[in-house]
């Protein structure tokens, strides 16, 4: 079956101003303007196959918003070819937005004042989805995410999570092949970031629906996405299963070391810095992600050996790291 998404070689460019300072080249930049050109998306290949969960991370800046806009045809490309269940997203729109399904950020089309289902109403007229469609679909979504009694909230009275929750039923209203969200986990606490991964869960698996996500929040692509495109300065760094990923980078290891109270956890933290240990402290805990590309164990077993030499430590541990810890270690 062919991938439901195909980019080829998709490249965006943004034309910027420039501008120096002083007088004079602002005056001459009234008369000439100074453009340079910068490569958001740098030539980027990548097939998601229908029915994925396909995370898209990267650092500030990587070009992931632009790539989203891209493929619910809000933005032309510069070059390259991409192609969304069977259509160009951009060439195609009017076809195409009766096929997928967006959210972006907080940015919700539940209105304040309305009821949930009220909302939900008028998008179905909006998308002329039928009476008995719409009926089969709420019944069907309300489980799914869970709305029960939210539906006859007015939209003003939810929560983060609880709008996110609704925004995204909202979409899928109409039933579209493929649902984009764009960082629908900023702000959210972990428990609503749970909740809403949980539905995105319960909807692929119920729907196929292919769902294509941001988000800086690790945890949740690990938790639910069967592909990882990580993107760096436009460029495809990493494509993989987010297990893959752990593979790749699995050279790494996390050193945990738990202290009795009272301990100088900062001096230790110190210590293991000093040795070029990307480290966090978390309550009693100080945990430490080693590159060991060779010779693992020795490094592994050194590390160890000068901590409990050097502080008193309850216990520790050897591990592998999650994604989350690798990616931000590749980062670095
Ligand atoms: N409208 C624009 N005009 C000029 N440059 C832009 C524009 N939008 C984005 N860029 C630049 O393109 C690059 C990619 O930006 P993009 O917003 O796609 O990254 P991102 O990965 O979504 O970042 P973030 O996580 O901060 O949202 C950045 O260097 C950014 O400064």
């Amino acid at each position: 079956m062919a991938p439901v998404i195909q980019a080829e070689t998709l490249r965006k460019t943004y034309r910027i101003r420039q501008q120096r300072p002083g007088l004079g080249h602002a005056l001459r930049a009234l008369v000439r303007p100074d453009w340079i050109e910068r490569a958001a998306l740098d030539g980027i290949s990548f097939n998601i196959e229908q029915g994925a969960i396909a995370g898209l991370m990267g650092a500030n800046g990587a070009g992931k918003s632009t790539l989203i806009k891209l493929l619910v045809g809000i933005m032309p490309r510069d070059g390259g070819t991409l192609t969304v269940a069977g259509l160009d997203p951009f060439r195609q729109r009017r076809h195409y937005v009766q096929r997928i399904g967006v959210v972006f950020g907080q940015r919700s089309n539940l209105l304040w004042d309305l009821s949930v289902v009220e909302s939900f109403e008028l998008h179905r007229a909006v998308f002329g989805v039928t009476r008995a469609d719409y009926e089969r679909r709420l019944a069907e979504l309300t489980e799914l995410f869970e709305l029960g009694e939210l539906l006859h909230q007015p939209a003003r009275t939810l929560s983060l999570g609880q709008t996110m929750r609704c925004a995204v039923a909202q979409v899928l209203l109409q039933q579209p092949d493929i649902l984009f969200l764009d960082e629908p986990t900023i702000g959210l606490d972990v428990v609503s970031v749970e909740r809403l991964g949980q539905a995105l869960k319960r909807l692929n698996a119920a729907f196929d629906t292919t769902i294509v996500i941001t988000s800086h929040d690790l945890a949740v692509i690990e938790d639910i996405c069967t592909q990882v495109i990580l993107l760096e300065d436009g460029r495809i760094l990493f494509d993989g299963t987010a297990h893959a990923a752990v593979e790749r980078y699995g050279r790494y290891r996390r050193l945990r070391f738990v202290f009795p109270p009272g301990a100088d956890i900062e001096a230790a933290a110190t210590f293991l810095q000093g040795r070029g240990v990307a480290v966090t402290i978390d309550g009693p805990e100080l945990c430490g992600v080693v590159d060991a590309e060779a010779g693992m164990v020795g490094i592994c077993a050194a590390l160890v050996d000068e901590m409990t030499r050097r502080h008193a430590l309850a216990e520790f541990f050897v591990e592998k790291p999650s994604l989350k810890e690798v990616i931000l270690h590749a980062y670095r």
